[in-house]
């Protein structure tokens, strides 16, 4: 049995991470931790966990019970990890991050998009960005992963394929990206309100977001050089659920894209490349470690449409956390995660 702690059990990441290790044969959480909720039993503030973790409650964080655990998960906002993490590592415990920071290599542009210095450099070097697509071999011998955002699980995992083979000009990328609400966190916030949210679409932070360097950073690695992206963030009247429409311009037309594209994907428990035509839903994947992916080549012509959908909380956030922790510890990588999509 894997020991898990949890640090920031009280947002919408930390009772995600509660809810899918409630079904893991091989995990139990003995610590989860929030600093306004101390004393509280899990069941009682979140009842649909009632029966999974009786005698659970939360406490506040603590590095010597956090140390007594296999593996910590950070659902937290950014800085709190780059606080703890270190100490935790010297305690022998692994670390899984599911904030930003440390998904990004250089700490001076951390601290651009952040807007804060970068609190644990020293730590870089180790981490592993933890997309198992790309790195598998890296995270089994991990001891701290970052795991990626939502909207780079969507996006990355849509583009790889193209700029892997080479076959899309790279200097022309655009993600064209719409997100549920929950993306947000539990925090309470005015834009996060019904009224603000419901029957209405905006796009936000086109002049840049933090994710667009932590997505430039993967797609560089995939092609091998420079890419020039273009990447706008929609908040959308939906509670879960990330779509992805990415476009590229194709170099070479004789290519199968279905056939790349099922080729790449076909050993991966989590990516679903769908039939040639098709229109993946967020809803399939609502509740499901899964990234459902269709890709389109319209009137025959050079353009590339993949569309690229996620459950922001699963695959962009607390279940890929838990396919990284399996493949940590040797285990099947699809334990605890087998749940299908939630239709209607
Ligand atoms: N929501 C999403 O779709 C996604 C979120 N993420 C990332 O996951 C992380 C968590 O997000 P989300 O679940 O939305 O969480 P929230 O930001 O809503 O919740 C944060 C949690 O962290 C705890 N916390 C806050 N400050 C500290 C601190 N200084 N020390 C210890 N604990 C602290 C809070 O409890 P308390 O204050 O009581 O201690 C709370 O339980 C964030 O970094 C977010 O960016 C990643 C991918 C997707
Ligand atoms: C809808 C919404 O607000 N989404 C969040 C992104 C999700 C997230 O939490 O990203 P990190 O894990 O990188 O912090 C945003 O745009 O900031």
């Amino acid at each position: 049995m894997v020991k898990v702690g949890i640090v920031g059990g009280t947002g919408y990441t930390g009772v995600e991470l509660l809810r899918l290790l409630a079904q893991h044969p091989q995990a139990e959480v003995v610590v989860i931790t929030s600093r306004s909720e101390a004393g509280l039993a899990v069941a009682d503030l979140y009842p649909n966990l009632r029966g999974h973790y009786d005698g659970l409650a939360f406490s506040v964080p603590d590095i010597e019970t956090l140390g007594a655990c296999d593996v910590v998960f950070f659902a937290t906002p950014h800085g709190v990890a780059h606080a703890l993490a270190g100490e935790l590592l010297a305690a022998g415990t692994k670390v899984i991050d599911l904030s930003a920071d440390f998904r990004l290599q250089d700490a001076d542009e951390w601290a651009k998009w952040y807007g804060q210095p970068h609190g644990a450099p020293q730590l870089l070097e180790e981490a592993v960005y933890g997309l198992p697509e790309v790195n598998r071999e890296k995270i089994k011998q991990a001891r701290l992963i970052a795991v990626p955002g939502c909207y780079p699980t969507a996006t990355q995992l849509g583009f790889l394929p193209l700029l892997e083979a080479g076959l899309a000009d790279a200097s022309r990328l655009i993600a064209d990206c719409k997100s549920g609400v929950s993306g947000a966190g539990r925090g309470a916030s005015v834009g996060s309100l019904y009224s603000e949210t419901s029957e209405s679409m905006k796009a936000y932070a086109v002049k840049g977001h933090r994710h667009l360097p932590e997505i430039r950073q993967g797609l560089r690695r995939a092609a091998g050089k420079d890419v020039g992206l273009t990447f706008v963030p929609h908040l959308t009247p939906m509670i879960r659920g990330i779509h992805s429409t990415l476009y590229a311009t194709v170099v070479d037309r004789s290519v199968d894209l279905q056939a790349l594209f099922e080729k790449r994907y076909a050993n991966e428990p989590f990516v679903d490349v769908m039939p040639a035509g098709s229109h993946p839903e967020t809803r399939s994947v609502r509740g499901a470690n899964v990234c459902r992916i269709a890709v389109h080549r319209p009137q025959d012509g050079d353009l590339v449409v993949v569309l690229s959908v996620i459950d922001n909380l699963v695959k962009g956030a607390s279940g890929q956390a838990v396919q990284n922790m399996n493949i940590l510890f040797g285990l099947d990588e699809r334990l605890g995660l087998s749940h299908a999509g939630m239709l209607p």
